[in-house]
């Protein structure tokens, strides 16, 4: 009878790129929540940047002054006033400032490359939160894009963005107001009319069309990276079918994408940019015009108004700082954008909390129907298979028919749109995820080897195991020899993504791999297509005689029907449906039926 189960909440999902956009300060908020850890330090950083430029400013006025005054003095014919006090207070400045300025620069670029670490951190933890099931609608150059390049641009978010913002409001307005107390309060007028244009008006200009422009202009560089991965990862098909030059044509159609989507962005910041010089040098006139009756009247002294004037230029540093935090701000934001849409992405498969039972276990999958994401058709329809405990089970059909996808559900990959997959009686709906990963292994055909040695691939599935159990699983695979002879043994590295081993011992890796783990179901798909009869021979008779001594279930999904009477249990499956299952002998002996018919095929 078939079991109600709940609708696949997940199955319209929408997709990272379709959720609602967040606000700025959504993702500010984001941003600073992930980074925590580092928001001491950036802090210090700050001050020491206000600080720093408060200096940068006294300096220039002090200059300003003391020429002024010497200038008075030697207009009135008396002595020049001594240099030394002046010079002594611009030494202990500049050194102070340029223990600011590193100070800055040190504790600003290690928040950034720290706030960088942590947003890795977090997209990762995301990812494996939503493994294996991400892996089936993801593209790996859109997430490898935005763990790349997507989180460095960000650097600038924290690096040059909230000092820089931070001193924009406090450095002028501590001179404004100092002017207006030192000095009078209508220079401080114009000075802060200057300011507050070339700081709080000009950066705005442009501001929205340039956010949308850089959202563009990021996707476009994903795309773009999307198609250069593809092309290098598929560089052998791309040459050996001639795709080159199309290839090349495309990339170059993405290319101009790209700066098309920044144009608006660009021509925004230089006409910013023009606005903020004019205004950075317009700050002194307008302090000298406002500042001209004070001075006749005897109210402010030349020295004063001197010195008022420069600092207004020297604030030309701070100003420009704000500029540029204009320009580069909605790049690090859009880029924000797309790791957020990864990073808080809901789980689509929500995590159980149910212990499988100790022991051999089986696999039950009840009425199974199954569409991939995005698929018109489903891949599985009613499904209804058993794989008993300790039993070896083959799953066997004509390519297509939904045998992967049938050992793959057994894994939670996703779940199913109707029915359900038990383990060990448990619906994997409420098991939980890690207890699951700890008693099924999968042999998949596309198992990935790492950039590391023999022993530490084979490892990955026990990082503790020692070398014995390291060759124990390889002997059990049939590989042990191969690897002795290789030039450093089991501390071979291999190449990337196993580059340099065949394919019939990167098989025998993964097997390897898998066996060390111990699990209590084993789940091979095709793990023995690239070997030739006689390993193949010799691997199966290690892995039955593995499952026998452990009490494992094995479920095997196969094309070589030559041996599939060792087989205990054999369904076969046409079109995503069950057409036949049983034991091996019972169905050969029909001679019509569909496993009959397919060992015919083989010949
Ligand atoms: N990621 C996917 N997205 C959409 N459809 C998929 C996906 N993977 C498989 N399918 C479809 O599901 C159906 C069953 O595929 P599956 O890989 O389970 O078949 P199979 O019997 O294992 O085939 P083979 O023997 O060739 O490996 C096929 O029609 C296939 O096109």
């Amino acid at each position: 009878m078939s079991t109600p189960t709940p609708p696949r909440p997940n199955a319209t999902a929408p997709a990272p790129g379709d959720a609602a956009r967040p606000s700025r300060r959504a993702l500010v908020g984001w941003l600073l929540m992930v980074t925590r850890p580092v928001l001491p330090p950036l802090l210090t950083s700050t001050v020491c940047r206000v600080a720093g430029q408060l200096l940068g400013v006294a300096m220039f006025a002090l200059a300003a002054h003391a020429v002024v005054e010497a200038a008075q003095a030697l207009a009135a014919g008396g002595p020049a006033p001594s240099v030394w006090p002046v010079l002594s207070a611009m030494v202990v400045m500049s050194l102070a400032k340029a223990a600011l300025r590193y100070g800055e620069q040190f504790l600003g670029h290690t928040v950034a490359f720290s706030s960088l670490e942590l947003l890795r951190a977090e997209l990762f933890r995301a990812l494996a939160r939503r493994t294996p099931r991400v892996l089936t609608t993801a593209h790996s150059g859109d997430l490898l894009a935005r763990s790349t390049k997507d989180v460095d641009r960000i650097e600038v978010f924290f690096a040059h963005t909230f000092a820089p913002a931070v001193s924009a409001l406090l450095v002028p307005l501590t001179v404004v107001v100092t002017i207006g107390i030192g000095a009078t309060w209508p220079v401080a007028g114009a000075a802060a009319l200057t300011l507050v244009a070339a700081i709080a008006v000009v950066p705005v200009l442009g501001q929205r069309l340039a956010a949308a422009g850089s959202r563009r202009a990021v996707a476009a560089r994903a795309a773009l990276t999307q198609h250069v991965t593809d092309s290098v990862q598929g560089l052998a098909e791309v040459v050996g079918y001639g795709r080159a030059a199309e290839r090349l044509e495309r990339t170059r159609a993405l290319d101009d994408a790209v700066v098309a989507a920044s144009r608006p962005a660009t021509a925004a910041g230089a006409l910013r940019r023009g606005g903020v010089q004019l205004l950075v040098l317009a700050g002194p006139i307008a302090v000298v015009a406002a500042g001209a009756g004070p001075v006749a009247a005897g109210v402010v002294s030349p020295a004063a108004l001197a010195a008022a004037a420069a600092a207004v230029l020297r604030l030309g540093e701070t100003v420009r700082g704000a500029e540029e935090l204009a320009g580069s701000l909605p790049t690090a934001l859009a880029a924000a954008e797309r790791v957020r849409q990864v990073a808080t992405a809901p789980v689509e498969l929500p995590d159980g909390a149910a212990v499988l039972p100790p022991g051999a276990i089986g696999i039950a999958w009840e009425d199974v129907d199954y569409t991939y994401p995005g698929a018109s058709r489903p891949s599985l329809r009613g499904v209804r298979v058993r794989a008993a405990a300790e039993q070896w089970t083959c799953l066997v059909g004509v390519s297509g028919s939904g045998k992967t996808t049938l050992a793959r559900l057994a894994l939670r990959f996703d779940d199913p749109d109707r029915g359900r997959v038990r383990v060990g009686g448990v619906d994997l709906r409420e098991a939980a995820a890690d207890g699951l990963r700890g008693r099924v292994a999968l042999v998949s055909q596309e198992a990935h080897l790492f950039r590391m040695s023999v022993a530490d691939n084979v490892r990955l599935a026990r990082p503790g195991a020692t070398r014995e159990q390291v060759e124990a699983a390889c002997r059990v695979a049939a590989l042990h020899e191969e690897v002795a002879a290789m030039p450093a043994g089991y501390d071979t590295l291999l190449g990337e993504r196993g580059a340099s081993v065949s394919g019939g011992q990167r098989q025998r890796l993964a097997l390897a791999r898998a066996l060390l783990a111990e699990p209590d179901v084993l789940v091979l798909d095709e793990f023995t297509s690239h070997l030739d009869p006689a390993v193949d021979a010799r691997v199966r008779d290690g892995v039955h005689d593995w499952a026998a001594r452990r009490g494992a279930t094995v479920v095997e999904i196969t094309h070589r029907l030559h041996r599939i009477e060792q087989a205990d249990h054999v369904v076969v499956l046409d079109g995503g449906r069950v057409v036949q299952s049983g034991a091996p002998r019972e169905l050969l002996a029909d001679a019509d039926g569909p496993l009959a018919r397919l060992r015919a095929r083989q010949g």
